[in-house]
């Protein structure tokens, strides 16, 4: 038997489902998951093993129009990752023409001779007519290896797309061990889980503001707990109140459904500390960038 295995990348406008893709192959909450636009900013590397094969996913931050410093960080990860890679998943949904956002992409895409699987998102969303217009409209603009339509809320054609991938794989090593399916250090899902929640629980226009890091997780001697101190960064002061709440009650909330949610994944008991800190412009700062793991 010949293993095969490689380096996938999953592309994309924000919120076509890129996370829920990687997700539903993996089979494991990974990335996160949620209906506002850009919230996957790390790079996220998952692997899925099979008896033949080994896909190394890797999760681009989005490759977009920059439109600030990070936006510029994030369109050169991405097009350093693009060249990289053995395949590359360009998934699209189900809006029906395609948009500025997709030309772009289809417009860098160019620039590489990586093979191109065009991956038709959200199809339960569709009927076969919508399907066929839009198939016919990407395959008359884009240059593309393949072409699968899925949905990956609902799970289907995943196999289809997944044999799809293993032809583009070279022969080689499993790089991985079988039953390992991350290797994003653990204080950087946490963070992300700790975003989500933020995302979840504060519906005013703050969310985008915001940056997680873990600064200290530890397990406590001789206890079966893990302590957890995480700040949240937001950009102004009126946005720090807006996120501790009346009496601290969306923070309460958010660390209560964030620690849960870790204790799930850690496998553990977890005391989690929550620091609210205002960082005015950090999205601009390249320290800030630095520290928080973005390049
Ligand atoms: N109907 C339907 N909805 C989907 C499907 N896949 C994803 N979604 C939904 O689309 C929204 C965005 O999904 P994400 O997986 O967060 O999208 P993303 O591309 O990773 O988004 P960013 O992290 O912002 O780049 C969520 O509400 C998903 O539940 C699908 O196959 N069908």
């Amino acid at each position: 038997m010949t293993f095969k295995s490689g380096f996938v990348t999953i592309i994309g406008r924000p919120n076509v489902g890129k996370s829920t893709l990687m997700n539903e192959v993996v089979g494991q909450k990974i990335a996160i998951m949620s209906d506002k636009p850009q919230t996957t900013r790390n790079k996220i590397q998952s692997v899925y093993t099979e008896n033949d094969f080994q896909i190394v996913f890797i999760d681009t931050p989005g490759i977009h129009k920059p439109k600030h410093k990070l936006g510029d960080y994030m369109l050169k990860a991405a097009k350093d990752t693009l060249g990289e890679v053995d395949a590359i998943l360009f998934v699209v949904d189900d809006s029906t023409i395609i948009g500025p956002g997709d030309a772009f992409i289809m417009e860098e895409l160019k620039e590489i001779d990586t093979p191109v699987i065009l991956v038709m998102n959200k199809i339960d969303k569709m009927n076969q007519e919508q399907f066929n217009k839009l198939y016919e409209a990407y395959k008359a603009k884009g240059n593309f290896a393949d072409i699968v339509g899925i949905s990956a809320l609902e799970r289907a054609n995943l196999d289809v797309l997944i044999n799809k991938i293993v032809e583009f794989l070279p022969v080689g090593p499993q790089y991985f061990p079988a039953d390992m399916i991350t290797d994003q250090p653990e204080r950087l899902i946490v963070a992300e889980i700790i975003r989500e929640k933020i995302l979840h629980y504060i519906h005013e226009e703050v969310p985008h503001g915001v940056a997680v890091e873990t600064a200290m997780m530890k397990k406590r001697e001789g206890k079966d707990i893990i302590d957890i101190h995480a700040t949240i960064y937001c950009e102004k002061k009126s946005h720090k109140g807006i996120i501790i709440g009346k009496q601290g009650r969306k923070l309460k909330g958010v660390g209560k459904s964030a620690r849960e949610d870790i204790e799930k994944l850690l496998g553990s008991k977890v005391y989690l500390e929550l620091w609210v800190k205002i960082k005015e412009d950090w999205r601009n700062n390249q320290n800030t960038l630095k520290t928080l793991g973005y390049e």
